[in-house]
Order: structure tokens, then C-alpha cells, then sequence
């Protein structure tokens, strides 16, 4: 297999995880500027690099017929629809985009999903390291989606919020309905409070990456069963029959 964003915090951490697994062997390392011509022969690609990057990354991947597994967010539902059209030709590739690849943040998006159509308020607080590019994290637009989707299947209105001046966005942003707010703080890695309210009584379900070793075995497991899940998935849920 091979890693693209092979230099990056995630990247790394991949190759590392690779070389470490005894089944798996790391053939190939791209970055930035690197031509990734016929991805060192590998069958399988794991792509974490920036959101506007990895459109093309894992089109060049599927052009090939090489599985991909990407962690890279920012995958709007114009790119994945863009995506599943290029891997219609060819349902032999599998491509797995999960925004999130810890098994307790799925956990716990899974759970939030569950509790959804039970409260009448739904937010939820990301908060990461300074060094991340994108808000709010994938992780957070996906909770929200599901809380969103579970809101509006069993009838639930908008969330009450009485804001009439807000001129500085301090209800954070909205996916779905769904105020997400942003923090950025050094020290921290990944993490995220998902809050239900109800009458007399709130729901926290929190979970917290504290490093990124973290993600590792949600990957591995990513890439020893992308090839038999053709055509794309959205998170990883799908795979731990969670979904
Ligand atoms: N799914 C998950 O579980 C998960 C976990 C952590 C991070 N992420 C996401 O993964 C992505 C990467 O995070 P990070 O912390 O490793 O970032 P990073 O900035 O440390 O690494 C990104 C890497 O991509 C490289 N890059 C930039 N443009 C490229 C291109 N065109 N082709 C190939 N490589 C290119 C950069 O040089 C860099 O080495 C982000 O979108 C982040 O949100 C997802
Ligand atoms: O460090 C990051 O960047 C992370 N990005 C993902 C997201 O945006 O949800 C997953 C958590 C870490």
C-alpha cells in the first residue's frame, strides 16, 4: 500500500502504523509536488492531505483501479457526489471517506445519531490544535448531518434558540439546523461534546483524542477491508457494522 500526505501529522503516523503491521507492506510515500504516476504499484492508497487537494488524489487513485481510504475533510456532498460518479465506471474500486477514524468518535456519532430524536436542543463543540486548516472538523459537519437527518425523520422543528442579535456569530456556525462551535488551543489533538437538552436534564457525549495513534487501528482496518466494499462509503460505521 501506499500513503499520500505521507510527510503530514496524520501521514506519518500511517507510514509508521504500516511498517509496524506485520500483513502490510508500505510501497510508496507522496507529498506535495510528488508525481504519483502509478502509485508504486500499490493496491490500496490512504490519502490524508488538504481538503482541496484530495479530490484529485483519490480521482488519480480510482482512475487506476486502486483502492483508496481517505481521512483528508472537506468532503462537500458536490465532491462526493463528483466522486461517486467517477467510481460508477469502475464499482471493482472500493473508496472509503471517513471523517473520522478513532473507533470511540464514531462511537460516539453513532450514539448522537441514536439520542437525536429524543431532545429538544442539539449542539455540538469541536475543538482541535491550532495547526488544523479547516472548521467546522468533518467530524463535527457529520455529527450534526446525522443529528440533522434524525431530527427531520422523526418530526423534531428547528432547535429552540431565542437569538435575534447575534452580530459577531457567537452561536457558532450551523450544519443541518445544528450550531457547531470551533475551538482551536494548543495542546489539544482532536475532540468533541455533542449536548441534548431537555426539559430538566442534558446529554453529554464526549469523546477525546489525545494522540494521534488514535486513528491508527480505524485505518488499518480501513484498508485491510476497502477492497470488499466496492464503491464509495461514507464513515466508517459502515464497516464495523455499526450502520
Ligand atoms: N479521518 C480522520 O480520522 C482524521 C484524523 C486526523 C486528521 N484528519 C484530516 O486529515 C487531513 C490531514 O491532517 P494532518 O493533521 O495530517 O495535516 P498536515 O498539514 O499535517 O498534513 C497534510 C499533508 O498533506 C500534504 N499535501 C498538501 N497538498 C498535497 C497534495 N496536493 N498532494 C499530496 N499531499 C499534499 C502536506 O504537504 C502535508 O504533508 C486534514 O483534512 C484533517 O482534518 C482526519
Ligand atoms: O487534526 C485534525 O485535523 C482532525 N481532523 C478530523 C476532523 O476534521 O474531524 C478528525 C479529527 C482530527
Amino acid at each position: 500500500m501506499a500513503v499520500i500526505g505521507a510527510a503530514g501529522r496524520m501521514g506519518s503516523t500511517v507510514c509508521r502504523a504500516v511498517e509496524e503491521a506485520d500483513d502490510l507492506e508500505l510501497v510508496g510515500r507522496f507529498d506535495e509536488g510528488d508525481q504519483l504516476g502509478d502509485l508504486a504499484g500499490a493496491d490500496v492508497v490512504v490519502e490524508f492531505s488538504v481538503p482541496d487537494a484530495s479530490p484529485a488524489n483519490v480521482e488519480h487513485c480510482v482512475a487506476r483501479g486502486v483502492h483508496v481510504v481517505v481521512g483528508t475533510t472537506g468532503w462537500t456532498p458536490e465532491r462526493l457526489a463528483t466522486l461517486r460518479e467517477q467510481v460508477g465506471d469502475d464499482p471493482g474500486v472500493g473508496v472509503l471517506v471517513a471523517p473520522n477514524f478513532a473507533l470511540g468518535a464514531v462511537l460516539m456519532m453513532a450514539f448522537a445519531q441514536q439520542a437525536a430524536r429524543f431532545y429538544e436542543s442539539a449542539e455540538v463543540i469541536e475543538l482541535h490544535h491550532p495547526d488544523k486548516v479547516d472548521a467546522p472538523s468533518g467530524t463535527a459537519a457529520r455529527t450534526a448531518s446525522l443529528i440533522g437527518e434524525a431530527r427531520a425523520a422523526a418530526g423534531l422543528g428547528p432547535v429552540p434558540d431565542a437569538t435575534t442579535h447575534d452580530p459577531d456569530g457567537a452561536r457558532g456556525s450551523r450544519v443541518d439546523g445544528i450550531p457547531v462551535h470551533s475551538v482551536r488551543l494548543r495542546g489539544l489533538v482532536a475532540h468533541q461534546e455533542v449536548l441534548f437538552g431537555g426539559p430538566g436534564e442534558m446529554l453529554t457525549i464526549r469523546h477525546d483524542s489525545f494522540d494521534r495513534v488514535s486513528f491508527m487501528p480505524g485505518v488499518l482496518a480501513a484498508v485491510r477491508a476497502v477492497a470488499d466494499h466496492p464503491g464509495v462509503t461514507v464513515g466508517l460505521e459502515h464497516y464495523l457494522g455499526l450502520a
